[in-house]
């Protein structure tokens, strides 16, 4: 296999994720609703719908977190449980609180590092890149959450890979932090990597990303770039807000 630099020339094409009519039920409630997209390289992809749309679920079917009742969901046409050393083609922040509290952030990376064949030296590299090198040695269980996120990044970048999701990665982050994630996400797309990117943040996501994938009850809505979206609404939260309006299960009253 070819080993990719830290940093790579600009605009080469990694990967692609493809979605094929995958469903995921768990009892009475079908959270993905046989759901067919692709999430090609070279730009931010946004995946946004209402709260228990079904986009947790639809990453974590990606990461083979969890089996789908049908259809499937390819990472490079491959299935996630068929690499070797998975961190290497695909990086994901899923849950930045889901870490041991007792290690420091230098042992998180460093045992994850091992798993994938990857070295020290890349562990502090990425602790440099989301800004936690002065605290790489102190235990995780003090990070603030905006911290977690720093290292849940810093997990999903070790392996260089060319295939990055995050879901809500700005959850926590002061305002500095969140355009650091703008110009991280938009930089590792312009790499060359496919980026997913969920978040609730619709002006932050108008910045951020170039198509837009929208799901509501598990079904797909919308995959259309944020130029088309916004040449037929006012803003993408306009947009949001008139694609999802018979989506949205847990709305206030009003
Ligand atoms: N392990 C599970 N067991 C049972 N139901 C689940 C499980 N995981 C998710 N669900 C259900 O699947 C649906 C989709 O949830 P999911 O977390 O994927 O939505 P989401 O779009 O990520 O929501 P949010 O924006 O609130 O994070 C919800 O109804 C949720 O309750």
């Amino acid at each position: 296999m070819v080993r990719r630099a830290a940093h790579p020339p600009s605009r080469i094409l990694y990967g692609v994720i493809e979605l094929q009519h995958l469903t995921k039920r768990y009892g009475g409630t079908l959270a993905v609703d046989d759901l067919s997209f692709k999430v090609e390289p070279g730009h931010v992809t946004g995946f946004l719908g209402p709260n228990g749309s079904g986009k947790s679920t639809t990453m974590r079917l990606i990461l083979g977190l969890d089996a789908p009742t049908s259809g499937q969901a390819l990472i490079n046409g491959r299935r996630y449980s068929s690499f070797g050393k998975p961190m290497r083609e695909v990086g994901a922040l899923l849950d930045a609180g889901a870490v041991h509290g007792g290690r420091s952030a230098y042992n998180h990376l460093l045992c994850l590092a091992r798993t994938n064949d990857i070295g020290p030296m890349r562990v502090a590299e990425v602790l440099e890149q989301v800004g936690l090198a002065g605290v790489a040695r102190k235990r995780v269980a003090g990070f603030s959450l905006g911290m977690k996120q720093r290292l849940g990044i810093a997990s999903a970048l070790l392996g260089d890979p060319g295939v990055l999701m995050f879901d809500e990665p700005v959850n926590g982050l002061d305002p500095d932090g969140v355009r650091w994630i703008r110009d991280l996400m938009r930089s590792l797309a312009a790499e060359g990597r496919t980026v997913l990117l969920s978040s609730h943040l619709m002006s932050e996501m108008a910045l951020t990303a170039e198509r837009i994938v929208v799901v509501g009850r598990g079904k797909l809505i919308t995959d259309a770039t944020v130029a088309q979206l916004t040449a037929r609404y006012p803003t993408l939260e306009d947009a949001y807000m008139a694609l999802t309006s018979d989506s949205v299960q847990f709305g206030a009253a009003r």
